[in-house]
């Protein structure tokens, strides 16, 4: 049967991009396990992988039965979220930071006091978005949710593709609309989506150069430099060969994304608060086999910018030491 769409384009923000669809298969579907081989992305559908979370996973659920402990809670003047790293921002014992002006804030909410600024959010406020390592500050009713994914289904992928150890699995709820911004992780992911929907676009390592990450060193290490609203074509020229991948997942859907792909996640525009579940994974040291993935190529650009800076320490003149390297010689 054709199930009506629960959302319109409307509700997704425009972009300067050229996007193809992600293919959507159904999680028997051998092709799954072959793409997640080649590292491209899939959206696995028809899964029982969080069918607890997509089944009972509500925000007034979550109100009930995340726990008392209270949570991370980041703060936006913008729906953007941009992450960065506050190791790597100039404070008292960081000598060597960056001078750096956060554009989010981190702060601790009761999930009532969360809720409520939901509810009564409007124009001007601080954005919210909440996230909640799943831990033994939860409730027993979401462990319960959580020990009945299908981890035979789980366990059974990170095996067959040589994945490391889980190292956490984290709860996300969003307001309607935020944006995390492009970036990527060192980590294999299964994003899982409970509530709601989101717009994912992704972008192959090999678009390294299209999307001109922040140096290793700045606190956005790993977040792309260009606008998405805005794209300064000047700065950044090669963002518009980027060729992006889309999808919009909705409740039940896994999005496979792959170790070091570039993603731009947003909550639909007026489709209510959304509810996320990820599953990182370490990868082990991987062997350099030849020719080289694109990924590891990106690893290795991360290795000599960090050794770079180890050696000449100060941020400043790393730039001007690789110009004098390769302009008029490698190029
Ligand atoms: C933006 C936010 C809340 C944040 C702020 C400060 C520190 C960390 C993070 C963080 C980490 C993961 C996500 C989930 C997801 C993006 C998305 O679903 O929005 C994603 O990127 C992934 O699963 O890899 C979102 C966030
Ligand atoms: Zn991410």
């Amino acid at each position: 049967m054709c199930e009506e769409k629960q959302w319109n384009s409307t509700q997704l923000r425009r972009y300067d991009l050229e996007l193809e669809q992600i293919p959507r298969l159904y999680y028997t579907d051998p092709k799954v396990d072959e793409l997640i081989s080649l590292n491209k992305p899939v959206v696995i559908t028809g899964s029982n992988i969080i069918k607890t979370a997509k089944a009972n996973w509500t925000p007034e659920y979550l109100e009930q039965n995340i726990g008392n402990a209270g949570h991370t809670v980041m703060l936006s003047k913008t729906h953007k979220f941009k992450y960065f790293d506050e190791s790597k921002v100039l404070n008292k014992n960081n000598p060597h930071g960056i001078e750096f002006t956060p554009p989010t804030r981190k702060t601790k909410m009761k999930i009532g006091e969360f809720m409520r600024k939901l509810r009564e959010w409007k124009p001007g406020n601080d954005r919210l978005y909440l996230q909640q390592p799943l831990n033994n500050t939860i409730g027993d009713l979401l462990v319960r949710d959580f020990i009945n994914f299908d981890w035979e289904y789980i366990n059974n992928k990170q095996s067959k593709h040589n994945w490391g150890p889980l190292t956490s699995n984290l709860i996300l709820i969003s307001q309607e609309g935020n944006v995390t911004p492009c970036h990527y992780d060192e980590q294999q992911n299964f994003f899982g989506q409970a509530y709601g929907y989101k717009r994912c676009i992704l972008f192959p390592p090999s678009d390294f150069e299209c999307l001109y990450p922040h140096p290793v060193y700045h606190p956005h290490d790993r977040q792309s430099m260009v606008d998405f609203d805005k794209p300064d074509y000047t700065r950044f020229p090669r963002f518009k060969f980027a060729k992006g991948y889309e999808t919009v997942v909705e409740p039940g859907d896994v999005l496979y994304i792959p170790i070091y792909w570039w993603h731009h996640i947003e909550s639909l525009m007026r489709g209510g608060p959304t509810i996320s579940v990820n599953f990182w994974y370490k990868v082990g040291p991987t062997s350099l086999e030849y020719p080289l993935k694109d990924h590891q190529k990106v690893s290795i650009t991360r290795n000599v910018e960090k050794m770079l800076l180890e050696v000449l320490q100060d941020p400043k003149e790393v730039g001007p030491l690789l110009r004098s390297m390769v302009l008029g010689r490698y190029t």
